[in-house]
């Protein structure tokens, strides 16, 4: 750590998706930071510490790294360290962690965190443990109150249910922005067009979602939405490597995509994905689809 890059304020823990709860964090640490005149730094780990200790059982990520690397600095985060989680940093102590990665390497002067936050070895850096290192230490610490939605508390679990559940209104809520899934457009295996249904190959870049389905979607083209209709998940009729796949058929769209990243908001779950026999079952599955998309969006304007 350079000299220069020491001091801040901070706050620790996953952030995945960037909620709200996660947002009134960040702006109490905004306000912390101006006061003191220091710089906001938010610690993540990668990989996340449940992905480390389970790597089969653990939640699909809302947001990808780049996708969280963008939103924390949209919400004011002048600096993130992201440290990797691995052997050596698993086994340190919650006082380890706190001397040699927060005050000898970030110079903390104020530690922002939620109320029910727990890290280290076994988890044993509760609030007030980290209230007795600052004193040690010299930082202050701050647990900044829940943020609740109908009565519950929000959280990035909280987010993963309303998608699962198609409930993107409640995702929006929680997030306080619409869910969307950004990436680049691929090249495909071009089995759309013999499907009647030229897609948008869009680049996930990881092997696990926390969707799956046929949804009504938009995309933003040139700033504006354009309505129409996705599948996202293995692609089960279509010999693969199992990994996840965003296919996005805009309705009558004919420019050319490829290249360029697109932004898909989902909107309403038609169905699930589904194992067809053939190429045709599943193009007539996907005519049925368009046709459905085309009645919601009939005279439906999007905003
Ligand atoms: C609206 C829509 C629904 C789809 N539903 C399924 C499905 O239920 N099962 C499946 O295996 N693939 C489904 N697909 C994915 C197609 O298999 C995939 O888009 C097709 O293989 C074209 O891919 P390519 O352009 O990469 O060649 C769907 C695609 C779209 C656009
Ligand atoms: N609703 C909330 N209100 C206030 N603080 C929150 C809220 N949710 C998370 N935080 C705080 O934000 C920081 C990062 O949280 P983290 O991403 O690790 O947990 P989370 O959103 O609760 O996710 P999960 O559901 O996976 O436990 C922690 O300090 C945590 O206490």
């Amino acid at each position: 750590m350079r000299p220069q890059h020491r001091g801040c304020v901070a706050t620790i823990g996953n952030f995945d998706g960037v909620h709200r709860g996660h947002q009134a964090i960040l702006a109490r640490l905004r306000e912390r930071g101006a006061e003191l005149g220091l710089p906001t730094c938010v610690v993540i780990f990668e990989p996340q510490p449940r992905e480390f200790f389970a790597p089969q059982t653990a939640p699909a990520r809302i947001t990808r790294l780049r996708d969280k690397l963008a939103l924390l600095a949209a919400e004011g985060v002048d600096r993130v360290l992201c440290l990797s989680f691995n052997r050596r940093l698993r086994e340190l102590s919650a006082s380890q962690f706190v001397h040699e990665v927060m005050v000898e390497g970030l110079g903390v002067k104020h530690l922002e965190v939620g109320d029910d936050f727990r890290f280290g070895c076994d988890r044993a850096g509760d609030f007030a443990f980290l209230e007795q290192a600052g004193v040690r230490e010299g930082f202050s610490v701050e647990a900044a109150s829940t943020v609740q939605l109908d009565g519950a508390r929000v959280s990035s679990t909280r987010v993963r249910e309303a998608l699962a559940e198609a409930d993107f209104a409640l995702a929006e809520r929680l997030l306080g922005r619409p869910f969307r899934i950004v990436g680049r457009v691929l090249h495909g295996q071009k089995l759309g067009r013999q499907l009647n249904a030229p897609t948008a190959n869009v680049q996930l870049k990881r092997k696990r979602v926390p969707l799956t389905g046929v949804y009504l979607v938009s995309a933003e083209i040139d700033g504006q939405p354009w309505p129409g209709v996705a599948n996202i998940g293995v692609r089960p009729s279509v010999a693969g490597d199992g990994s996840a796949h965003l296919e996005v058929h805009l309705l009558d769209f004919a420019g050319d995509l490829y290249g360029r990243r697109l932004m898909v908001a989902f909107h309403h779950k038609l169905r699930d994905e589904q194992r067809f026999a053939s190429l045709e079952a599943l193009k007539t599955a996907i005519a049925a689809d368009i046709a459905a998309a085309r009645a919601h969006w009939q005279g439906q304007p999007l905003t």
